[in-house]
């Protein structure tokens, strides 16, 4: 399956804030969904699931229109919308009978989901007398109640312990493999470079960045190094750069053990390394400097 945003415009009153989005996710291959606060993360998904109205542009699924009600689609909005005086199964099994499954499928199912949560003992507690980690393990088999095989997670890890968290990674994971189609929406960029082998990352309602991670990583990456030696603080060997090294690469920066340096236009590592055999410094660490998402993110949208 292939979902795809054509120019999507969104306006409230006289405020547009999306301005005209693109990008596309492919089962199998999660799609990391990234953005500063306000950046238009869960106006686009409301899009996505039909809460909201697009004013413009188009959104296909296998290349015709996609209407998010004709399929079973998980969704973990980032507002819980649990009844807190509800209990627990009797809600997931609600939900899983309002996507179209008979009673005794959606008890079944809302068992087996309780029970890979971790909150089957809760089942007839009301929701509100169970803890916020465990109201969002329910809020997470309510997701994943109807076998969807579209998946929108807004924040999934929030408040989750680090043991749930592991259980939540696998069940993510599976359903990656299962080929559904997920889209992850987190400021957690750790979780978004675990899973997700695409990204889109939106800022004041444009899509700034899009693409292959690995690939939108090495482009980041590109004439940056890592360097430190054997004897010389990183404050030193800066100053170094600074005054001997200067035509052949600049500190980009300062990362207390090692520098992030880049070469100048037309200059090779090559040319670097035999700079600094010329001067003497005794090389401890010479690599290509591979960016993490939070420096790519930091970098794209970090300034104002
Ligand atoms: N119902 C609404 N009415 C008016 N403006 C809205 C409405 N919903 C969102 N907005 C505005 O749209 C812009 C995008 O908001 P959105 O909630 O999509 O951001 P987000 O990327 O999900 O942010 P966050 O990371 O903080 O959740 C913001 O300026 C917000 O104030």
């Amino acid at each position: 399956m292939k979902l795809q945003l054509n120019d999507v415009y969104k306006s409230f009153g006289d405020t547009e804030v999306l301005h005209g989005i693109s990008f596309n996710v492919e089962s199998g291959k999660a799609l990391g969904f990234l953005g500063r606060n306000g950046a238009g993360k869960t106006t686009t998904i409301r899009i996505l699931m039909n809460l909201f109205k697009a004013n413009r542009g188009e959104i296909l699924l296998d290349g015709k229109k996609f209407i998010a009600n004709e399929h079973q689609i998980g969704y973990l909005p980032e507002e819980r919308g649990l009844y807190p005086k509800k209990k627990v199964l009797d809600q997931v099994m609600y939900f899983g009978q309002l996507r179209g499954l008979s009673k005794k499928q959606a008890k079944e199912n809302s068992m087996a989901w309780l029970k890979r949560l971790g909150v089957e003992m809760y089942s007839n507690k009301k929701l509100e007398t169970l803890s916020k980690g465990n109201q969002q393990k329910v809020q997470l088999a309510q997701t994943f109640v109807c076998n969807p095989d579209i998946v929108i997670l807004d924040e999934p890890f929030s408040g989750l312990d680090p043991v749930n968290s592991q259980v939540l990674k696998e069940i993510i994971r599976e359903q990656i493999e299962q080929k559904k189609l997920v889209i992850f929406s987190s400021h957690q960029m750790n979780y978004i470079e675990e899973f997700c082998e695409n990204i889109a990352l939106i800022n004041e309602g444009e899509i700034v960045l899009k693409g292959d991670l690995k690939k939108i990583k090495r482009d980041y990456g590109m004439n940056r190094l890592t360097v430190s030696v054997i004897g010389q603080s990183s404050l030193e060997l800066e100053k170094i750069f600074n005054e001997e090294i200067s035509g052949i690469a600049k500190v980009v920066d300062n990362k207390g053990k090692y520098l992030i340096i880049e070469l100048e236009t037309g200059k090779a590592k090559q040319d670097l390394l035999n700079k600094m055999f010329q001067l003497g410094l005794d090389i401890e660490r010479f690599s290509i400097y591979e960016p993490t998402l939070e420096d790519i993110f930091v970098k794209k949208v970090g300034e104002n």
